[in-house]
């Protein structure tokens, strides 16, 4: 294994593999930290972690127990994927977390960039924008678990990190890898600006020595070519037994989604005090969802007054468990049953489905969307969409692109 990547959520880890696999490395998305040893053959191995909403010292451990075993399979670099939209508290967990890979590590200058242009996410002047909003305007404002008040990264990051937050600017980006490279000094993390893909490959570039990065998925895209790497498009073998969406996300983009499909299939809406009080019967859904003759949705995505209500009832974290174990139990039921191609959007949510699958590792396969790769779990057909991710009518083309050749 040539680069070691620990992702904070499982939507992010899919999202990163993507971006290595098409650059051509050969990738697996582990779940958690493996028991053996990786394949001697893979280029990168993803450890998905839950830690982005995990206590502080829960998500340190099990971050650093991810980096040991990237370096015993080889990984010479590690990259410490967070959100594109920075999504943290400000307890953490970004800041706790590289903090203590750096010290693992023996890290001194720490490039940090959450820039994802073909998504919309760039960072310039150190403030983190989506499309032409700023982070705290975007709508992330609003997220249910992670609030994001303040699109000044180097704020952000100082509040939650003991180390010095510094500034590469756009104008030495601009100047590329050997500006770039001149600028990583100091024993600091450095939020590096990047609006473009250009940008992100001369950071790359620049970054070739350098034991740690933080970033979003565009951090990798210069990361490969290292390594010697072409791109090339992932394998898919299609899969085409019935389907089902899930959405635990309740994003923009994903509310969106969960109204364009739900005019054309059959919907379940989950209700966050139903879910609280324990009141759904699995197998009662399983045999509803066997009963459709058309692709349903089952989906908790509710607009921020409705989450703000729940939250206040039973606070936030109480009711986003009651829906995540929900949706854990609820996925294994239906592969039980036959279900073969399952869409998720929302990265806690997708968090708690793999883990009720108990997959241990996935096949990173074609995209189905720029930051979501179809993925194989056995027979499983799996897309984990990240809240923000894919257009209107995301959930119907990932469905029928598992059913397609690559
Ligand atoms: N109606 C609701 N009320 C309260 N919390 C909700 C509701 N619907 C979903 N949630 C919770 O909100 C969180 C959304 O996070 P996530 O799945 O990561 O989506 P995203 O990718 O948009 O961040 C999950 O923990 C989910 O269980
Ligand atoms: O970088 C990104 O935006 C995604 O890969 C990601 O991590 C998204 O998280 P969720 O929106 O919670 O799925």
């Amino acid at each position: 294994m040539k680069l070691g990547v620990i992702a904070d959520d499982f939507t992010g880890a899919s999202d990163i593999g993507l971006t290595l696999a098409e650059a051509g490395m050969t990738v697996t998305q582990f779940i958690g930290v493996p028991d053996g040893a990786a394949d001697a053959a893979l280029d990168a191995g993803v450890i998905a972690l839950k830690s982005r909403t995990a206590p502080v010292d829960q998500a340190i451990a099990a971050s650093l127990a991810a980096c040991d075993w990237l370096q015993a399979q080889g990984a010479g670099q590690i990259v410490f994927k967070v959100c594109s939209t920075f999504d943290s508290t400000p307890q953490g967990n970004i800041g706790p977390v590289l903090d203590a890979l750096a010290a693992h590590l023996g890290a001194e200058a720490v490039i940090v960039c959450p820039a994802f242009p073909e998504n919309g996410r760039s960072v310039y002047q150190g403030h983190l924008f989506v499309g032409d909003a700023l982070l705290n305007e975007s709508g992330m404002q609003h997220h249910p678990l992670t609030p994001m008040t303040d699109a000044d990264l180097r704020r952000v990051l100082s509040a939650q990190s003991a180390r010095d937050v510094g500034h590469v600017p756009a104008h030495v980006v601009q100047q590329g890898a050997r500006a770039i490279a001149a600028a990583l000094h100091g024993r600091a993390h450095l939020i590096t600006d990047a609006i473009t893909d250009a940008d992100l490959i001369a950071i790359g570039r620049a970054a070739k020595h350098l034991p740690l990065l933080c970033g979003g998925s565009g951090i990798a895209l210069g990361l490969p070519a290292n390594f010697d790497r072409l791109p090339k498009t992932p394998d898919w073998a299609p899969v085409t037994g019935p389907g089902v969406v899930f959405s635990g996300s309740c994003s923009i983009a994903t509310r969106q989604q969960v109204d364009v499909y739900a005019a054309k299939a059959p919907t379940f809406q989950i209700d966050a005090d139903r879910a609280v009080m324990g009141d759904y019967q699995i197998a009662d859904i399983v045999a509803w969802v066997a009963a459709q003759n058309t692709t349903p949705m089952i989906h908790a995505s509710a607009d921020p007054a409705v989450v703000k209500t729940a939250q206040d009832r039973y606070g936030a974290g109480v009711a986003a468990h009651a829906i995540e174990t929900f949706f854990a139990r609820l996925a294994p039921a239906l592969v039980d049953a036959g279900v073969r191609r399952l869409v998720v959007a929302g990265g806690e949510t997708s968090g708690a489905v793999v883990t009720g699958l108990g997959a241990s590792a996935l096949r990173i396969g074609p995209r189905a969307a720029a930051g979501v790769p179809l993925l194989r779990s056995g027979p499983t057909a799996l897309a984990l969409k990240s809240g923000n991710f894919g257009g209107p009518d995301f959930f119907a083309q990932a469905l029928a692109m598992m059913q397609a050749s690559a």
